[in-house]
């Protein structure tokens, strides 16, 4: 057994929708121990494009790290998702952010087919404002507190990341 945070985003087509399939894929596997709310994020990094909806899940089951990856490219491909521009747009990307076993103990690993933790979850608000909202707690191992990332971030950045399902 092990737990997993997994970063879910899209900006393409029905951005709702794709999340919210891919959130009930996830409950039908029976690994859903908490999901945050939908947030309405800006575009992170060098490539122009439309803004996101952004969640961040836990899940907790009988997959190892690459089990997760494997599940995370599935929905991926079941949402449809073609365009491969790295940073690029996507109907549905999901990111392992951090795995840890039973005995609490995260798992590293540098292989660029699956780096754990995730490299740049840390600075990126669309993942730390969801996450620290599902759990005051959490940490991201080896950078910290998810909420002293957070405070560690521009507020603008912060400020940025709306909560989006209560408005629709
Ligand atoms: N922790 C991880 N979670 C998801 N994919 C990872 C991880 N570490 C490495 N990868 C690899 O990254 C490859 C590219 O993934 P993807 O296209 O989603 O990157 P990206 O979302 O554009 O960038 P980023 O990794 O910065 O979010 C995947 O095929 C996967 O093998
Ligand atoms: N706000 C936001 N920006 C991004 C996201 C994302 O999920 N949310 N995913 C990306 C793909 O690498 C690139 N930029």
């Amino acid at each position: 057994m092990s737990r997993a945070v997994l970063s879910l985003g899209a900006n393409l087509g029905d951005r709702a929708a794709a999340l919210r399939a891919a959130i009930t894929a996830l409950e039908d596997d029976g690994v859903l121990v908490a999901r945050s709310t939908l947030y309405e994020t800006p575009p992170w990094g060098p490539v122009e494009q439309p803004p996101y909806l952004n969640a961040v899940v836990v899940v907790r089951g009988d997959r190892d790290a690459a089990g997760w990856l494997a599940r995370a490219h599935e929905l991926e491909q079941a949402a449809g998702r073609t365009r491969d521009v790295r940073w690029g747009p996507r109907t549905l990307d999901v990111d392992v952010v951090t795995v840890t076993g039973d005995d609490d103990r995260p798992v590293h690993s540098d292989d660029p087919a699956l780096t754990l933790p995730h490299p740049r979850a840390h600075e990126r608000a669309f993942v730390l404002v969801p996450w620290d909202s599902l759990d005051p707690t959490a940490v991201l191992p080896g950078r910290g507190r998810v909420s002293d990332l957070l405070a560690a971030l521009p507020p603008e950045d912060v400020a940025a990341v709306v909560r989006w399902e209560h408005l629709h």
